[in-house]
């Protein structure tokens, strides 16, 4: 059973035990949730129900209510989404280190660094992450020379980081443990600079299952090696089951986006996240395997039906995290083989890359659009 440590001097909100979570992306953090929902319950009698409510409950009404009339007088309300941690032990720390970034929060300015990011992407590769950065930076117009996209992260070799106005290109090596590492940490970050209205990219290479190669497959689902979209944690001796439902709107979003682009080939599906490229994934030329040519091709078949059209490392704990933490996001992946005809790759470099570019393609127009640089799509 797992349970959630409270700080000390903090109220009391005991959440459900029990090894499946189900906060979401943009729910509100434990304390909040229980805040909210004595909130609704006021909305019909204040002073019936405010009886119960604390000096912070009745607060939280008020600022509601107030929100309320404004909307009721015809005016928009924005609100801003802050990256959230789960953590009550963070509030608590007088410094932290973000160990494998080389970064800190007494060492580093974390707000002026890096307050202004908006869009943050993430690939498995250092040099492809560089290259993005640059691409971005030219595709923004921005003023300096690219001489001054540095890595960020050069005191560490683990993960490199460039900034480019309010895009953040981040590498996170190969597979869930090390993505996950640097999710943590790249987590805290956004929340240490108090970022708002954040949206996480992945992107990333992949093998395709039914499609050709060089399609780009955005995810609706990452799904686990059972086509099921959760990611199993094991915490402690528990194992904790999460979601990895990602934002529909955006992938939705970022589809439209592909369709604007030229002989661009993609495609909304499922990615299939596996612990491993060889055995995990099906392939007959690791340095083991123990199933045969048909057990593969039934196996991939059957993630065919399931709705899977890619596989790849990474995707189920990136889902899981940024959705508990708020953060908007997606999976864009490119396909370098159809899995049921291959295992090895066997792309030219200059194909290699010019594959590798496309999701970067698509999401510099993404980006653009959003920042409404709309005339400027490539
Ligand atoms: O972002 P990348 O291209 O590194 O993602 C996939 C999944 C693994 O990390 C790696 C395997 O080649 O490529
Ligand atoms: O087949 C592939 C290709 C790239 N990345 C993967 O994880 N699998």
């Amino acid at each position: 059973m797992q349970s959630f440590p409270q700080p000390a001097g903090k109220k009391d909100a005991k959440r459900k035990s029990g090894s499946s979570e189900s906060w979401r992306s943009g729910s509100p953090n434990i304390g909040e949730e229980m805040q909210l929902r004595d909130t609704r319950s006021c909305a019909g009698s204040e002073h019936e129900s405010h009886r119960s409510l604390s000096r912070e409950d009745l607060c939280i009404c008020r600022i509601l209510q107030g929100a309320a009339q404004f909307l009721c007088q015809g005016h928009t309300l924005t609100m801003k989404r802050f990256v959230h941690v789960k953590n009550p032990y963070l509030d608590t720390m007088d410094e932290d280190i973000l160990y494998h970034l080389d970064l800190g929060t007494k060492t580093h300015n974390l707000p002026e660094m890096f307050g202004d990011v908006k869009f943050v992407c993430v690939g498995g590769s250092p040099n492809r992450m560089r290259a993005f950065a640059l691409f971005m930076h030219k595709e923004l117009g921005l003023v300096e020379g690219e001489e001054d996209i540095k890595d960020i992260c050069a005191g560490t070799d683990r993960y490199c980081m460039f900034k480019t106005g309010p895009v953040l290109s981040i590498s996170h090596g190969m597979g869930v443990p090390s993505i996950s590492i640097m999710l943590h940490e790249l987590i805290k970050l956004l929340h240490h600079a108090r970022c708002c209205d954040v949206t996480i990219i992945r992107i990333g290479t992949s093998g395709g299952i039914g499609i050709a190669p060089g399609s780009v497959v955005i995810t609706d689902t990452a799904v686990d090696s059972f086509f099921k979209p959760q990611f199993e944690q094991v915490i402690l001796d528990n194992v904790v089951t999460r979601s990895t439902e990602l934002d529909k709107e955006l992938a939705e979003e970022l589809f439209n986006c592909s369709k604007k682009i030229p002989n661009f080939p993609a495609l909304i599906g499922h990615t299939m996240c596996t612990y491993d490229f060889y055995e995990g994934q099906g392939r007959l030329d690791g340095a083991l395997c123990s199933f045969s040519r048909e057990k593969k091709l039934d196996y991939l078949k059957r993630a065919y039906e399931a709705g899977v059209r890619n596989i790849e490392m990474e995707s189920t704990v990136f889902a899981a995290m940024c959705g508990l933490c708020g953060l908007k996001a997606a999976v864009v992946c490119v396909t370098l083989l159809d899995r049921l005809d291959c295992d090895q790759i066997t792309l030219s470099h200059d194909v290699l890359m010019e594959y590798q570019r496309r999701p970067q393609l698509l999401i510099s127009n993404f980006i653009k659009k959003k920042l409404g640089l709309c005339d400027q799509i490539s």
